[in-house]
């Protein structure tokens, strides 16, 4: 499991960006964290990672990964958990790509790093990981650099890298929302069968309540670093104890009458 408990983060001395928040995530779990910009979504992901930037610190609370604490890890610590037990899908997956090296080439440095053997063994799983995706042609994928694709090419590239190594906890920050909708369609289908094969817990960090919805099992709001809703998908949806989460309930588009959530 992966745990928050009762944690509390500041930038330096700025005033905290999240308070006393607590959040559990299972092995074969999809919960949304779900808020409006600025909210601490990112900061969430990025604590859970080891990767607070800047003068970011947690100043209260725990974080754990299986039952252990990771606020002490050293770098070399994280280096193991990162990709294979806790995998992260950034914001903008995209613009996280070496831009003067190509896809393929980083695809395979970062398996190989993590653990996959030869150098052949990593090339055919990139390849494979990159048609999972959803992109065509993922042998010519390969030889680009990132700035030869589509922003949504690139994102996609980012999932795959992802995903490659089946985490056991999968973080994705606004995975699809750069993306045109069969795209979406795509990652989201994608997202649930990594939970489904491989029991993947999943925590999906989104402002679109509509898809948090549609995913997840648990769904968390954030509003300014608190924690203002959290319940099943049920308990949200039906019997929102916030004015905010209903807020959020109502901005969810109707088509034809119907509400997509
Ligand atoms: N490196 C940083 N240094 C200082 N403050 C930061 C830093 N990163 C984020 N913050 C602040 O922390 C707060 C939460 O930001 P965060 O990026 O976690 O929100 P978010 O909900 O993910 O927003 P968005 O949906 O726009 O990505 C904001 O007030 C932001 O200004």
């Amino acid at each position: 499991m992966l745990e928050f408990r009762n944690v509390t983060i500041q930038y330096g001395d700025e005033p905290p960006v999240l308070e006393h928040f607590s959040l559990s995530l299972e092995k074969g779990e999809i919960i949304s964290l779900v808020g409006e910009s600025g909210s601490g979504k990112s900061t969430v992901l990025n604590a859970a990672m080891g990767l607070l930037p800047g003068r970011g610190r947690i100043t209260d609370g725990d974080i754990l990964l299986d039952g252990n604490s990771v606020l002490a890890l050293d770098e070399k610590e994280w280096q193991r958990i990162r990709g294979r037990k806790a995998a992260a899908v950034p914001q903008d997956a995209g613009a996280a790509l070496d831009p003067i090296m190509t896809v393929g080439k980083q695809f395979v440095e970062y398996l190989r790093t993590h653990g996959a053997a030869d150098k052949k063994t990593a090339g055919n799983l990139a390849v494979k990981m990159l048609k999972d995706v959803g992109l065509p042609d993922a042998e010519n994928v390969m030889d680009n650099y990132p700035f030869q694709l589509s922003g949504g090419m690139r994102q996609r590239v980012g999932i795959a890298m992802a995903i490659a190594l089946h985490p056991d906890y999968l973080l994705a920050d606004e995975p699809t929302s750069a993306l045109d909708v069969t795209t979406q369609a795509q990652i989201v289908l994608r997202i649930r069968e990594l939970r489904r094969r491989y029991e993947a817990g999943i925590l999906l960090i989104t402002h679109n309540l509509a898809l948090a919805a549609y995913l997840s099992d648990h769904i968390y709001v954030l509003k300014e670093g608190r924690l203002v809703d959290s319940g099943t998908r049920e308990e949200i949806l039906n019997h929102p104890r916030s004015r905010y989460t209903e807020a959020l309930i109502r901005s969810v588009p109707c088509i034809g009458g119907d509400r997509y959530v």
